[in-house]
């Protein structure tokens, strides 16, 4: 029987769970307000204080290390590479810990399961990190060639829930057409073709629609010149775009709740972007489609603005001409870990090992 532990780091909390062949014994999700985690001057000192949440949740739940087959961990904006599950080795430590591809949350994801595995003597995973790269050859193309595009988004909970929208469907995930929207912190809007995300807004590096805490696609022109007024140091100037830009730069917070409970209460900015958003993530479903040439075999939107009915009702107003809207509020991020190291330990899936033959240049 194996008990598989599942530490997934987020923006805002850290999701826990323990599964034990494939059933949910244990899920609980600890949340870090701004405030706890502002006095952090990178993500990676955050290690201790979410090591520490996982360590007494297990004492909580009462399960010591030694029963744990495996610890799946989210993680990292590594090096782009395939879909897939990845044993945690040392230079993906090492890429986690220099943020080779932004200093994301899920980085610390790969970082805590392997210091807990190594503890216990087992193996730790990472499953479909955000930098799965399937982009197609005319998606990588921008104007200028110094400047490639990136793909950087929810992979596993796109690639999750697309899975379940394609079985109900009654199709595998290998012959569904499908555009998955993640509304969470970031969003991600995803192209599926035949289990490959071939174009995605790189949502770490701000292009996309207005998200929650990250600016979006903005006027590149205007951008420059903000970058060289001298006001700003690159610093402050990539906060701007991931962390304190787009809903939490107009109003002080990324919170969609708390934004929904000002819009109910009249409040004309928060509506304003709130209403900007929805329009923003429509136009990004619209593009996708011409990608999947019209024939979309459905959308799905998840994450946790999905759980808000009003939003949902406002993009699909716009988009449900393109094909029928399916909603998975919330993530699959925890069952999809699980399964992915539960088919390495049961040896149906081989494990893929993170080194330069895996890494797409
Ligand atoms: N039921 C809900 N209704 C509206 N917004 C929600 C709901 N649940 C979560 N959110 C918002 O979704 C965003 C977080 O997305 P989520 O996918 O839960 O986490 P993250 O991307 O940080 O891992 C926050 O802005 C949060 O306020
Ligand atoms: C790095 C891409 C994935 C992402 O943005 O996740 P969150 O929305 O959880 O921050």
């Amino acid at each position: 029987m194996y008990k598989i532990l599942v530490i997934n780091p987020g923006s805002t909390s850290t999701r826990l769970a323990l599964y034990e062949e494939g059933i949910e014994l244990f899920r609980e999700k600890i949340n870090h307000p701004k405030e706890e985690l502002n006095v952090y001057k990178s993500v990676m000192e955050q290690c201790p204080l979410r090591k520490d949440a996982v360590i007494n949740m297990l004492d909580k739940w009462k399960v010591p290390i030694n029963e744990l087959a495996a610890v799946a961990g989210r993680g990292g904006t590594l090096r782009p590479i395939k879909s897939g599950t990845y044993i945690v080795n040392q230079r993906m430590i090492e890429d986690c810990i220099r943020g080779v591809g932004g200093h994301h949350a899920s980085n610390l994801g790969a970082v805590i399961a392997s210091e807990i595995a190594a503890k216990a003597g087992i193996p730790a995973f990472v499953v479909d990190p955000p930098v799965v790269d399937e982009l197609g050859e005319l998606a990588r193309i921008t104007g200028l060639p110094e400047i490639k595009r990136k793909s950087r988004f929810h992979a596993l909970n796109q690639k999750e829930c697309a899975k379940a929208a394609a079985n109900e469907l009654g199709k595998s995930y290998q012959e569904a057409r499908i555009i998955v929207v993640h509304l969470g912190s970031g969003i991600s809007i995803g192209a599926h073709i035949c289990g490959q995300v071939v174009d995605v807004n790189d949502c770490y590096d701000s292009e996309g629609p207005i998200m929650p805490e990250r600016a979006g696609t903005l006027p590149a022109g205007d951008l420059v010149k903000m970058c060289y007024s001298g006001k700003f140091t690159l610093e402050e100037m990539q906060k701007k775009l991931t962390g304190k830009g787009g809903v939490y730069a107009y109003l002080g917070t990324s919170d969609m709740i708390s934004v929904k409970g000002k819009v109910n209460l009249g409040d004309k900015a928060a509506k304003l972007l709130y209403d900007a958003m929805a329009y923003q993530v429509s136009k990004f479903v619209g593009a996708l489609s011409t990608v999947l040439e019209g024939n979309v075999d459905c959308i799905a939107m998840t994450g946790g603005l999905a759980g808000d009915d009003d939003f949902i009702k406002m993009v699909s107003c716009r988009v449900d001409w393109i094909a029928p809207v399916k909603v998975y509020p919330g993530e699959m991020e925890m069952e999809a870990l699980a399964k992915g190291v539960l088919e390495v330990l049961q040896g149906a899936v081989e494990a893929k090992i993170y080194c330069d033959d895996s890494i797409i240049d």
